[in-house]
């Protein structure tokens, strides 16, 4: 078995992953082809060549390595060194737990699907959500929403997420979102702070493309985000586009740990506290 770590810098000294995590790996006969922090740029004979990505970190630094494991489909492994870890199987404590699954294969996945989006020149893939959001306090912007050439939205207030069923947990939540279970293929629209009685949540499906016009601002300037970086500064009459990717990425799960386990354990969803 052949593996790239990736990890963050922030939370985990290269001395702390050489001495406590590289050495126990060696020994066990997984191969480390190479070690990087989350984000960096990747030998890509190694990166084909590895079975699995296996990420250090929380789930931003799962984040980081979304797209660069999608475009080589490699199955993501996430170890939780950070606070929630909402997308990590296993903990920092359970490194003999974890070369024990992948030397057994006892590890299932589940697949995520990603979003696209383009903006000015830039393009992003991400696993979480897009976010459109006013860059101060004050004033309001002028959105419009686009499905496909039909306008959805139109409305004044300090943003819009648009999300993926993985992104249904993060920001999306936060804002009033439904959680939408990661098998679904769909796109989230959350309008944030909509000054009106008549905008929802809406959810579109993965074929629409979506249009995120803005119209103007009543004070400063705006950002488009892709999991929590800004892509790019959003001036009136810019628009940002949003597809479903065709990429998708396998995220481990360990067996009988799932999905719902997940929401239970770290979000306490549905659980009756006494
Ligand atoms: N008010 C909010 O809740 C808010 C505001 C901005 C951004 N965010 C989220 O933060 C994400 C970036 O994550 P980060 O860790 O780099 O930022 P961060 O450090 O600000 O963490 C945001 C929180 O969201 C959690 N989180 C991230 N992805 C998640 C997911 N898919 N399911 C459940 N929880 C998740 C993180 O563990 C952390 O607790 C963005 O994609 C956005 O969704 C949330
Ligand atoms: N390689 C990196 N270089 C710089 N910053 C990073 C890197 N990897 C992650 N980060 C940033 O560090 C911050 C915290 O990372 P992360 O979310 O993984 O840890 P956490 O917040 O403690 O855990 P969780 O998100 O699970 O609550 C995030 O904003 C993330 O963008």
């Amino acid at each position: 078995m052949k593996i790239i770590i990736f990890y963050n810098p922030l939370k985990l000294s290269k001395d702390n992953l050489e001495q406590n995590i590289l050495k126990p790996f060696n020994e066990s006969g997984i191969e480390v082809l190479d070690y990087a922090s989350a984000g960096s740029t990747l030998e890509e004979e190694q990166a084909k060549v590895a079975d699995f990505f296996v990420v250090f970190g929380g789930d931003g630094t799962v984040l980081k390595i979304a797209e660069i494991a999608a475009i080589f489909s490699k199955p993501v492994i996430a170890v939780n060194t950070g606070n929630l870890g909402f997308l990590s199987s296993y903990s920092s404590s359970e490194i003999k737990e974890l070369i024990e699954d992948i030397q057994k294969e006892n590890i299932s996945f589940s697949f995520r699907h990603l979003l696209e989006c383009h903006v000015g020149t830039k393009k992003v893939v991400v696993l979480n959500d897009i976010v459109l959001l006013k860059s101060q306090p004050l004033g309001t912007m002028n959105v419009d929403v686009k499905l496909q050439e039909h306008t959805l939205f139109s409305f004044s207030g300090d943003g819009l997420i648009v999300s993926t069923p993985t992104g249904s947990t993060a920001y999306a939540l936060s804002a009033g979102g439904p959680i939408i279970h990661p098998e679904l293929n769909v796109i989230q629209l959350i309008p944030l702070a909509a000054h009106a009685l008549n905008i929802r949540p809406f959810i579109a499906p993965p074929t629409q493309k979506i249009e995120i016009i803005l119209k103007n601002m009543s004070k400063g300037f705006a950002y488009v985000t892709g999991d929590g970086d800004i892509i790019h500064r959003m001036e009136p009459a810019m628009s940002v586009y949003v597809t479903s990717s065709e990429l998708t990425i396998k995220l481990a799960q360990r067996n009988g740990n799932n999905y719902l386990n997940a929401l239970d354990k770290k979000l306490g969803f549905g659980r009756r506290f006494e």
